[in-house]
């Protein structure tokens, strides 16, 4: 496969964004925001959920769902030395128990991460024929927009527009992305470095918890770390514009992320939901800080330790949301599965060896729904 270039993430198989001809459907694929430009006071029929997908719970006077305080890391704890072995401990508590945590002090610079939103919310705020030179049928495109979660197969949309942006090799990418706002590429880039960065601290950590030697002495085996250096990056930016009938639709369906790890970055309007022990909580958005999430990559490397937790996002009436979420992995090109000390006669090999390849031909093969991917490369134990 070419080197890095699919601008896709967990259950999207791009097919054709049909323009042919001006009926409601041609509307709806142009995008939410492009819908919303003249003011709608009911959700179209194409954005409604059957009942038991809708985000409230359908029994009258149940309430909204409750708020959830996840584990936080904090990141400077993890890089001091003698702060290393007890943040080690709540890493692999946060990864095994929640899927998700909150990364504190995590050192990326307050302007990097407000001009990374401020970027994202001006270059939805274009006229629509600038998104329009972005959307493509093309997987291998460095840049993609769209809409809903899987628009060529979502049979109801979803209330969200997104940018997705193949972030490496740097130097390759870089040119194809948008143009327009003039000071985006920076401002994006600037972040996807940051980004990536800081996932290599998290994951040189995330292996140490899992017991692991990361960066292993000359004769004691390759080092996972290089590859990880090599490693793949897809930065997704969503935008969730106000929606008259909020609790008629979702902004994203429940899915997991295919990666490693995802390091969210939302603004301060809530929407975020995770399973957690059955029920759908709600993740309040604390400034400054990013929401980490194991991916399914990372559970079948760790042989099902470190879980990959569905996740929805909600909308809202009055209020317009902006996520930027990079997705972390190994290089397209790698097989993902769990190192030897991970594999004994307790815990026996939980996942088949997974390729991007096979993730591409599994979704674009069926309905792309929940964590099938990951159920579907289960082995039987
Ligand atoms: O917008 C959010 O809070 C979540 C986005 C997300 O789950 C994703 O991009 O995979
Ligand atoms: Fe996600």
């Amino acid at each position: 496969m070419s080197p890095a270039m699919l601008a896709m993430t967990d259950g999207e198989a791009n097919d054709v964004l049909h323009d042919n001809d001006d009926n409601d459907e041609s509307l709806y694929q142009k995008g939410v925001r492009h819908l919303c430009e003249k003011p709608i006071s009911k959700v179209p029929g194409k954005y409604i959920l059957p009942i038991e997908e809708r985000p409230l719970p359908a029994k009258p006077n149940s309430g909204r769902a409750p708020l959830i305080s996840l584990p936080v890391v904090d990141f400077s704890e993890l890089m001091s030395p003698s702060g290393r072995p007890a943040a080690l401990v709540s890493l692999a508590k946060a990864c095994e128990n929640y899927g998700f945590f909150q990364l504190v002090n995590h050192g990326i610079p307050s302007g990097v991460i407000a001009g990374m939103i401020d970027g994202s919310t001006r270059f939805f705020e274009q006229p629509y024929e600038e998104r329009a030179k972005y959307m493509s049928s093309d997987m291998t495109s460095p840049v993609r927009c769209g809409t809903s979660f899987n628009q060529s197969k979502d049979r109801v949309f979803c209330w969200r527009d997104f940018l997705k942006l193949t972030c490496r090799p740097m130097a390759q990418v870089l040119p194809h992305w948008p143009h327009s706002p003039v000071d985006f590429r920076e401002v994006a880039s600037t972040y996807a470095q940051e980004t990536n960065s800081l996932f290599l601290e998290l994951m040189e950590a995330v292996l140490q918890s899992l017991g692991l030697k990361p960066r292993p002495l000359e004769g004691e085996g390759g080092s996972i770390m290089k590859q990880f250096e090599e490693g793949s990056q897809l930065m997704v930016v969503n935008c969730y514009p106000p929606c008259p009938e909020p609790d008629l639709t979702l902004g994203m369906p429940p899915h997991s992320d295919y990666g490693f790890l995802t390091l969210l970055l939302q603004d301060q309007v809530q929407g975020l939901q995770i399973q957690h022990r059955e029920d759908w909580v709600t993740v309040e958005p604390i400034h400054g800080s990013f929401i980490v999430n194991v991916g399914d990559h990372l559970e079948i490397f760790s042989n099902g330790r470190y879980k990959s937790v569905l996740h929805r996002v909600l909308v809202n009436a009055t209020r317009s949301r902006m996520s930027v979420a990079t997705l972390h992995s190994l290089p397209y090109s790698c097989t993902i599965r769990p190192p030897p000390e991970l594999v004994d006669e307790a815990n026996p090999r939980r996942y088949m060896d997974t390729d991007f390849a096979s993730f591409l031909k599994y979704i674009s093969s069926c309905e792309p729904k929940k964590k099938n991917f990951l159920e579907s490369r289960k082995l039987a134990t």
